[in-house]
């Protein structure tokens, strides 16, 4: 059931062709750090093009009640003034971040190094999710944290009193594990190192070093080296951020299935540690296209036609790619579906951990779709149908997960028959504008019983 309100079964149908703009709303990844540093600074950091999905408002809400100022200013349009580095006041009440494991996993980091004590929580799914490895990393610097059995939530954290900096290495590619390490390295004296085998995303270097931090990345025969030096002054930023690219790739891959289709979806991010999934895309043969490439902020940006595409073939996907397109898998498998041949997924363990399980959650539902999928602890594998080819005609379950309930509506829009899911709450934590969206370029997909 839905996180925020009660289940929203949903129903998408074979569409005409798809097209026009899409413009989706901004990174998820980028908003909710904008948020964490812009309360971290020491002044008022303002804010364009924040995504106002449920998982960053929640995260809005946790930086007032760490003693930051948060308004909302117009839509997209926010400012926050900081408290300073070291600065977060004890919250008076249990900090509930949702759905979130970024905004969860980030603030725990944040709050880690400073003497105070929060009690975090959050929906069914996030309450399932591993937290162990932050905290483990967190203990280093002195944090204490208490949680469920298994390293789950609800979880208090005692900061540390006299934070110690530290050189760790992250045991699975994470950027939210990366991340609130260096969060935490931000109030402890000296240098903080967190290295990582696995290029990840890296807003929260890029950020950082935006804010005034030293922050310096070499690669070495370990991996990526990080060096953050602590306790600097964060001088408050003017932030744009930019369109979220794992949001543009459901209008993307919609229309690269959808007979007929041409979409463009304008402005989107495509940094290299989070653009797998397009790079995947064209290997496939997908008519994918990089219009007006430019940079924006540092950041290579461009806006993407996508066209129908008949000719998809399988491929396997580089497991050195997983990192940098984590949560397209879902979305992939739906587009795997669709072309000939098989598609290998290796690499791939940490899908099981997310808001859902969702190999299990993308195998269960392609599987009552028609498709044959094979899978194991970190792989699984999509047998294709052809373009027109899946049969659909299932009632799928989208577990808490946004990715799995739009990933399934998505998949309805080419099938013979229509597939619905359980619940469509989940999709506003981070494209809440999704369903209207989809509607404009053409898609039939609607609230069942409305
Ligand atoms: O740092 C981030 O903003 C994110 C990191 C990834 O999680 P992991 O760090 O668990 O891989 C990703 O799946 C999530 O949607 C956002
Ligand atoms: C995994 C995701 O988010 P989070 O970990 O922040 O819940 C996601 O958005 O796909």
């Amino acid at each position: 059931m839905s996180a925020h309100g009660t289940p929203i079964p949903m129903t998408a149908r074979k569409s005409g062709p798809l097209t026009g703009v899409a413009e989706v709303p901004g990174d998820k990844s980028i908003s909710h750090r904008a948020l964490i540093l812009g309360a971290l600074a020491v002044g008022e950091t303002r804010i364009t093009g924040l995504l106002e999905g449920q998982d960053v408002l929640d995260t809005a809400r946790a930086m007032r009640a760490f003693g930051a100022e948060v308004t909302q200013e117009g839509p997209g349009a926010w400012s926050v003034y900081g408290v300073g580095t070291g600065g977060f006041a004890e919250p008076d009440q249990v900090i509930d971040c949702g759905n979130s494991g970024t905004g969860v996993r980030l603030i725990m980091g944040a709050m880690a190094t400073t003497p105070i004590t929060a009690t975090f929580t959050g929906d069914a799914s996030l309450n399932s999710r591993p937290m162990a490895r932050i905290t483990d990393p967190l203990a280093l610097f002195g944090a204490q944290a208490m949680g469920r059995a298994g390293g789950r939530l609800p979880m208090t954290i005692r900061g540390a009193e006299s934070p110690i900096p530290v050189r760790y290495a992250t045991p699975v590619p994470s950027a939210q594990v990366k991340s609130a390490v260096l969060l935490a390295g931000l109030n402890a004296p000296g240098e903080t190192v967190v290295i990582e085998r696995e290029a990840t995303r890296d807003h929260s270097e890029r950020m950082l070093a935006g804010f005034g931090a030293t922050v310096r990345t070499e690669q070495s025969d370990e991996g990526r080296v990080i060096t953050l030096t602590g306790q600097p002054e964060l001088k408050p930023q003017t932030i744009a951020v930019p369109r979220d690219p794992s949001s543009a790739a459901f209008p993307v891959c919609a229309a690269l299935i959808t007979e007929g289709s041409d979409v463009l979806v304008p402005n989107i991010g495509l940094n290299p540690t989070r653009a797998g999934l397009f790079t995947t895309l064209r290997e496939m043969g997908a008519d994918l296209t990089y219009v007006n490439e430019r940079e924006e902020g540092g950041e290579p940006v461009a806006d993407l036609r996508a066209r129908y595409s008949p000719d998809m073939r399988g491929i396997e996907v580089p497991p050195e790619r997983a990192a940098s397109m984590i949560d397209e898998y879902p979305i992939l498998s739906v587009i795997a579906a669709n072309a000939t041949g098989r598609t290998d997924m290796p690499g791939v363990r940490e899908l099981r951990v997310k808001e859902s399980d969702r190999i299990d959650a993308m195998a269960v539902g392609l599987r009552a779709c028609g498709i044959t999928v094979e899978e194991g602890e970190d792989w699984w594998a999509v047998e294709g149908r052809g373009p027109g080819g899946v049969p659909g005609g299932a009632r799928c379950a989208s577990r808490l997960d946004h990715r799995i309930a739009m990933s399934f509506l998505i998949l309805g829009l080419s099938t013979r028959e229509a597939v619905s899911i359980d619940d469509g709450g989940p999709v506003a934590t981070s494209f809440p504008i999704f369903e209207r969206l989809m509607g404009d370029l053409g898609a039939k997909l609607e609230r069942d019983g409305a």
